[in-house]
């Protein structure tokens, strides 16, 4: 029992209490305060995050109706989309998960085009240059993600691959943690809703803009639900 691994994020947390721990001693483990913080910021990195970016879905969507229904013909295609008004919604599997590729390309273009991070920071630890800017050893860098994300010079890139096509999720070795699961928990909400046969339909108030406070999210989101 002594040596077994924590399982999961709050055992490894709990497993490195020491109320001794100080920062000089990076491996001394982490006192009741700093497990604290760690906790909270995985419950507000974790839910606010991906309530964003399904908000920042059902905008799109809306604006999108072809969208919609193309999702929905791909459910179809794949025997996933209800039947019987409701009587029998087929489960989802993570193998028919993975196989529905469109809901997952919009999926992704949600979040290429929604800022629910706007922006993420570096400190330099060395002086460089990179692209003609000198930067020096302890400047901050903003790194503003939306911008990347949408800059016309990656277009045309494979976004799978190109290392700055598409970083919603920041990059690195401090890039997102939750990033899978994130993913995850997207596509499934996303696509359980055109299972239904929910239909977001845009209406006159439906005029977006958005308000950037911890997380960058829609403002004026009037939509209509269609239950067909
Ligand atoms: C759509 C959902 C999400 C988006 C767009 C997102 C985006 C990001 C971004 C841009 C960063 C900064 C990365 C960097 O600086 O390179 C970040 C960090 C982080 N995210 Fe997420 N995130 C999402 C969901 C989640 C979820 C579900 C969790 C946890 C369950 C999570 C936990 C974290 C944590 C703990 C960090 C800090 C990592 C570190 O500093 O080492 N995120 N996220």
């Amino acid at each position: 029992m002594e040596n077994e691994q924590p399982k999961n994020l709050i055992a490894l947390l709990v497993s490195s209490l020491n109320e001794e721990a100080n920062d000089d001693q990076v491996l001394s483990g982490l006192t009741r305060a700093e497990i604290f913080d760690e906790v909270l910021m995985m419950i507000i990195t974790g839910y606010e995050t991906t309530s964003t970016a399904l908000s920042w879905f059902i905008f799109f969507a809306s604006k999108n109706p072809q969208i919609q229904q193309r999702m929905k013909e791909e459910l179809r295609e794949h025997h996933l989309l209800m039947i019987d008004n409701l009587k029998y919604v087929p489960p989802l599997t993570a193998d028919n998960l993975t196989s529905l590729t469109y809901c997952e390309c919009v999926t992704k273009e949600v979040l290429r085009l929604a800022p629910v991070f706007g922006l993420t920071s570096r400190i330099a630890t060395y002086d460089t240059i990179v692209n003609d800017v000198k930067i020096h050893r302890g400047q901050t860098i903003l790194i503003a993600l939306h911008n990347i994300n949408t800059d016309a010079r990656f277009l045309g890139e494979d976004k799978n691959h190109h290392p700055l096509a598409m970083i919603p999720f920041g990059g690195g070795h401090r890039a997102c943690i939750g990033q899978e699961l994130a993913w995850l928990e997207l596509k499934t909400i996303i696509v359980r809703m055109m299972q239904r046969d929910i239909t977001f339909e845009d209406t006159p108030e439906n005029v977006g803009g958005y308000n950037e406070r911890i997380t960058c999210f829609p403002k004026n989101v009037v939509v209509r639900v269609r239950f067909d």
